[in-house]
């Protein structure tokens, strides 16, 4: 478990990090969400030790990172996937990190396996397409086992195969229990991927909630359509029939009600998603936050 407290990071004028509190729990993954600049990273980099707090803790099982006895057996990150040494090839790289951290040299295999990169492991890391590098960040953060994975923007440049694999993997490495915060600026893949959301805006905290509470408070859900749902109703508090026969779920998404009427055994002719996105209740919580709004008028109308 991760607890930050009263956290603030200043960069000369800058305060990056204002105040944060949050507490990160296992079996659950925790979106982290706010516009450029808001203080994701930063707040990442604290929780890693590679900054010191202005004021305020950053805590991981009760103790700061540098006094974990096994820091990769703790926590796995992915920050910065290019921070890998182009000349040395994927293997060379973990058998590294593996070494340092007194692991075992056969749990190399079994990440690169893990992450599909067993072919292209002895390729020099200088050659990896973007995607094959998150990978590769990926495997590096698996590494140590670690109860708790904190990835920054792990879906950039991975293609849809590979964003599909990262959603599965972050869901289950869930619900084996474990701790996983990941930010991203995709807001479509983190209302599939994840429960929990904190979102930052301007170094300070907007939220922090479940993602149907959140989805709910704007108004989203999921509309029914089927010859006998009444089961269905009772599975979701705050369900209820339409005048027009259908059922409405607040706060779940079609996936979560699907995946229950499936499970239930019932018949189904409609089911479609209601009221806001994700991506709409983001836009509308850190509207005010945006330091570097996009310009109002595009180029030539
Ligand atoms: N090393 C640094 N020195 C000075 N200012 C910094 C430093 N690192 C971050 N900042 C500033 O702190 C603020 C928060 O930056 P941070 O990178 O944490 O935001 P972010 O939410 O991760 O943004 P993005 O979504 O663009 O990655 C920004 O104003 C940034 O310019």
């Amino acid at each position: 478990m991760i607890r930050l407290t009263e956290l603030t990071k200043r960069y000369g004028p800058t305060t990056a990090v204002d105040g944060l509190s949050l507490e990160l729990r296992p079996g659950h993954v925790t979106g982290f969400l706010g516009p450029n600049g808001a203080g994701k990273s930063t707040t990442m980099r604290v929780i890693l030790g590679l900054d010191a707090p202005t004021s305020g803790t950053a805590l991981i099982g009760g103790v700061p990172y540098a006094r974990l006895s096994h820091p990769l057996r703790t926590i796995g990150a992915l920050l910065d996937a290019k921070a890998v040494h182009p000349g040395r090839t994927g293997r060379d790289h973990l058998r590294v990190l593996a070494r340092s951290q007194r692991l075992p040299a056969a749990r190399v295999a079994e990440v690169l396996e893990s992450v599909g990169m067993t072919s292209a492991a002895d390729r020099r890391a200088g050659t990896y397409s973007l995607g094959m590098g998150q990978r590769l960040g990926i495997a590096a953060a698996l590494l140590g086992d670690p109860q708790i994975l904190m990835l920054d923007e792990p879906v950039n440049g991975l293609d849809p195969d590979g964003v599909r694999w990262i959603r599965t993997l972050l869901r289950s490495l869930a619900a084996e229990g474990r701790t996983v915060f990941v930010s991203s600026h995709l807001m479509s893949e983190m209302e599939l991927t994840a429960d929990r959301v904190v979102v930052m805006g301007r170094g300070r905290l907007i939220a922090d909630t479940s993602m149907a509470d959140l989805l709910a408070s704007a108004g989203a859900g999921s509309r029914v359509r089927g010859p006998a749902l009444r089961p269905l109703a009772g599975a979701f508090e705050g369900a209820r029939f339409d005048d027009d026969g259908s059922l409405l779920v607040p706060g779940a998404p079609p996936r979560q009600v699907g995946a229950r009427a499936f499970a239930l055994g019932l018949e189904l002719h409609g089911l479609e998603a209601i009221g806001s996105s994700l991506e709409d209740t983001y836009l509308r919580l850190t509207g005010d936050e945006v330091q570097f709004p996009a310009a109002a008028k595009e180029v030539g109308r």
